[in-house]
């Protein structure tokens, strides 16, 4: 028996994962779901935004199927109870050190997206965004400085253990896909990117076949506006990688349509899937949004932890088809509710 694990947590959290199990369940393959409460949902209902039985069910579970965790009623509690440091904590507690954030543009969004058709169309990369280490999870805290100011500080740190094995992922993509690497960090300033650039170089000897660039995160920002046709694979830290799949998604059309993959290993066992996005407090509850990610993040489910490569591109094909048929949420400039799309997803299951 398979069980998927689904933590829908807050906002738009619940709305569009409950498409994506939709989808799962109209694919028969026999899966079971157990349902856990995470994020500001779970703080309101049992103290703590993670939960120990939680935790369980994630541990437990064959797979995990992720909303989104933030409540803004959470903003002014003590960090450790906010809904975010559930998900920091579900990666960090079951070793989920590289998250696959693909990003395409699917045929039809040229539209959608903030570039100009020709520039978008080219669209087709996998941002590799390291997630245990860096400066999520360095020390971090407050402090009042001799003069009496008060300073916040958060440590940004990666051992070269941490670096070595999310470049090696980065690689062994490279060399599934076109044997295009490129590395993006700022070590121009920052010890740890220069770092991260040393070990990165040492590991590309292991790969020759692999075109290894490097790029500094603020040029990498503007080069995905500018001709994001350029990158294939990008491995970068947990900050640069949050920030650049956020804009590489309006590129592609909007954040509702990326989903992604954290994995604690080349192939997942227990892996974590989620869309990049959150939980979208100015629109949830009202049925807008897009619940494309969350069903995509479905089909990378089933193809990194359950090894269902044929069911994972069933789904993609449905929703590439639904898009090409017109469907559309108010993100991508229509006017579906989040169900109605997920109704037009399963209508071209096939
Ligand atoms: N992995 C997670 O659970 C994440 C949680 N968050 C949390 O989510 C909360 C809101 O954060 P924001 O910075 O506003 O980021 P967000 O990604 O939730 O929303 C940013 C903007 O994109 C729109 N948007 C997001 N997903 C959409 C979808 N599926 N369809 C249509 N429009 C969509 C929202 O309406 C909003 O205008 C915060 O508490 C934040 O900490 C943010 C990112 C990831
Ligand atoms: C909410 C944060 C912990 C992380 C985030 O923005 C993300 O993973 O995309
Ligand atoms: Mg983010």
């Amino acid at each position: 028996m398979t069980t998927i694990a689904i933590l829908a947590g807050d906002g738009i959290g619940p709305e569009v994962t409950a498409q994506a199990r939709r989808v799962l369940e109209a694919l028969d393959l026999d899966l079971t779901f157990e349902d856990a409460l995470v994020g500001g949902a779970a703080y309101f209902a049992a103290g703590h935004p993670l939960p120990p039985e939680t935790l369980d069910v994630a541990k437990r579970a064959d797979a995990i199927l992720f909303g989104a965790v933030g409540d803004p009623r959470c903003d002014a509690l003590e960090r450790r109870f906010r809904p975010e440091q559930a998900i920091l904590g579900l990666r960090a507690a079951l070793g989920l050190f590289a998250n696959l954030r693909p990003a395409t543009l699917f045929p039809g969004l040229e539209d959608a997206s903030a570039l100009r058709p020709e520039v978008a169309r080219e669209i087709d990369m996998v941002i590799l965004r390291e997630l245990n280490g860096d400066v999520y999870f360095g020390e971090k805290g407050f402090r009042t400085a001799a003069n009496g100011t008060r300073e916040g500080y958060d440590v940004m740190s990666y051992n070269e253990a941490e670096v070595r094995r999310i470049a090696v992922v980065g690689f062994e993509m490279a060399k599934r896909r076109k044997n295009k690497l490129c590395s993006v960090d700022k070590a121009n300033v920052l010890e740890t990117s220069q770092l991260w650039r040393d070990v990165v170089v040492e590991l590309s000897a292991d790969y020759p076949e692999v075109a290894l660039t490097h790029m500094y995160v603020d040029n990498a920002a503007m080069q995905l506006v500018r001709n994001p046709g350029q990158f294939d694979v990008i491995v970068t830290g947990n900050l640069f990688g949050d920030i650049l799949s956020d804009q590489a998604s309006m590129c592609a059309g909007s954040i509702g349509m990326l989903p992604s993959a954290s994995l604690s290993a080349w192939s997942g066992a227990n892996g974590l899937y989620e869309p990049i996005h959150g939980s979208a407090p100015d629109i949830a509850g009202q049925g807008k949004a897009n619940p494309c990610a969350a069903i995509l993040s479905a089909a990378m489910l089933l193809r990194h932890s359950l090894n269902q490569e044929e069911a994972a591109l069933k789904i993609e094909a449905a929703v590439s088809a639904a898009l090409v048929a017109g469907a559309r949420t108010p993100d991508l400039g229509g006017t579906m509710t989040t169900s109605e799309m997920g109704d037009a997803v399963l209508a071209a299951l096939v």
